[in-house]
């Protein structure tokens, strides 16, 4: 399938919103509502590196869009649309891509985001997907790294360690489960968290790299120290420390880490579906500590890194 084809034919359909000119004009125009701070983030995933070349093309397209989206919702911003810049390999070929765009279109309208604009390119290596994410937020009220304040608790929502096991899965390496196949492959930006925690959470992100890798980020931003106890950890079924600092490890999470004064009310902001965990507090000495049973661990990595 030529550009061309694969924009007027499957792009251009899934183009609704008005700010995306039908995808006929060099770039989309939005005008944000009045009182609005406009919200930008950009993530790229690439083919054997966020995701397997097997994996469903439908799939791929909802991570694309959901990684960003995590990004959008520990800001705590409401999605507005989409850019995407597909940059495909030898192995897209016209199925894959009728494929991909299929769980676009259900994605843009589960997340209720409108398909902006982008680009396309073909080159001879593996598939490098970026998504540049738009967001709005009242005036002042977007969630950041750096309002950490000592003695605040620290909280983590769902659970950790899931996608991780279902990386396992997928490569064939843990017996087939559809739960853990999809916490890999059909993350759940955690969208209506972020925003009800604006003016609750003192700080937020999103859980990508890893609970231990982030929280230190966290504690970072903000000059503070958080100390996590392993064992307060929200996992899937019961697991030993060693199992635990696996899980903390993993990342692929896209659950929300924040901090909140330690009085502060989250139980009406919890659901069945997204339970909220009390994980550690926040200490003056700055850096990451993490507690066990006996005490101090030093664990040998804390997430992934590129
Ligand atoms: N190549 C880049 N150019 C400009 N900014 C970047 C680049 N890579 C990362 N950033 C910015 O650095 C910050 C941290 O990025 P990253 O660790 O990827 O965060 P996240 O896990 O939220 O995606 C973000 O504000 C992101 O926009
Ligand atoms: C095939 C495959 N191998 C390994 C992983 C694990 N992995 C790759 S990147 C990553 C971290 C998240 O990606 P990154 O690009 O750092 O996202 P960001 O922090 O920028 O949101 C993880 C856990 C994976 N998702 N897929
Ligand atoms: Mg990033």
């Amino acid at each position: 399938m030529r550009e061309r084809a694969l924009i007027a034919d499957l792009l251009a359909p899934l183009a609704t919103h008005r700010a995306a000119r039908g995808l006929t004009d060099d770039a989309a125009v939005w005008l944000p509502p009045l009182g609005r701070e406009v919200v930008l983030t950009h993530d790229v995933i690439a083919c054997g590196t966020h995701y397997l070349p097997d994996d469903p093309p439908s799939d791929v397209a909802w991570k694309l869009l959901a990684v960003n989206l995590s990004d959008l919702a520990a800001m705590g911003a409401e999605p507005v649309g989409v850019l995407l810049g597909l940059t495909l390999g030898g192995h897209e070929d016209d199925d894959w891509l009728r494929g991909f765009v299929a769980g676009l279109g259900r994605a843009l309208t589960h997340f209720e985001v409108a398909l902006l604009g982008g680009d396309t390119v073909r080159w001879g290596g593996a598939a490098v997907l970026g998504c540049t994410a738009v967001g709005q937020v009242p005036h002042g009220c977007a969630l950041g790294r750096d309002g950490v304040r000592v003695g605040d608790a620290v909280w983590v929502s769902g659970t950790i360690g899931d996608a991780g096991r279902g990386l396992a899965v997928a490569r064939g390496e843990a017996p087939h489960d559809k739960r853990l196949l999809d916490r890999y492959r059909r993350p759940n930006p955690r969208l209506a968290l972020g925003r009800a925690l604006v003016g609750t959470a003192t700080a937020c992100m999103d859980v990508s790299d890893g609970v231990l890798i982030d929280a230190q980020r966290l504690a970072a931003a903000s000059g503070v120290g958080i100390e996590l106890d392993l064992a307060a950890l929200p996992v899937t079924g019961d697991c030993d420390e060693a199992e635990r600092l696996i899980r903390a490890t993993a990342g692929d999470d896209y659950e929300l880490l924040f901090t909140a004064a330690p009085d502060a009310e989250l139980a009406a902001l919890a659901t069945a579906k997204v339970p909220l965990t009390r994980i550690g507090r926040v200490v003056a000495e700055p850096g990451l500590t993490v507690l066990g049973a006996h005490g101090l661990i030093t664990p040998a990595r804390l997430g992934w890194e590129h």
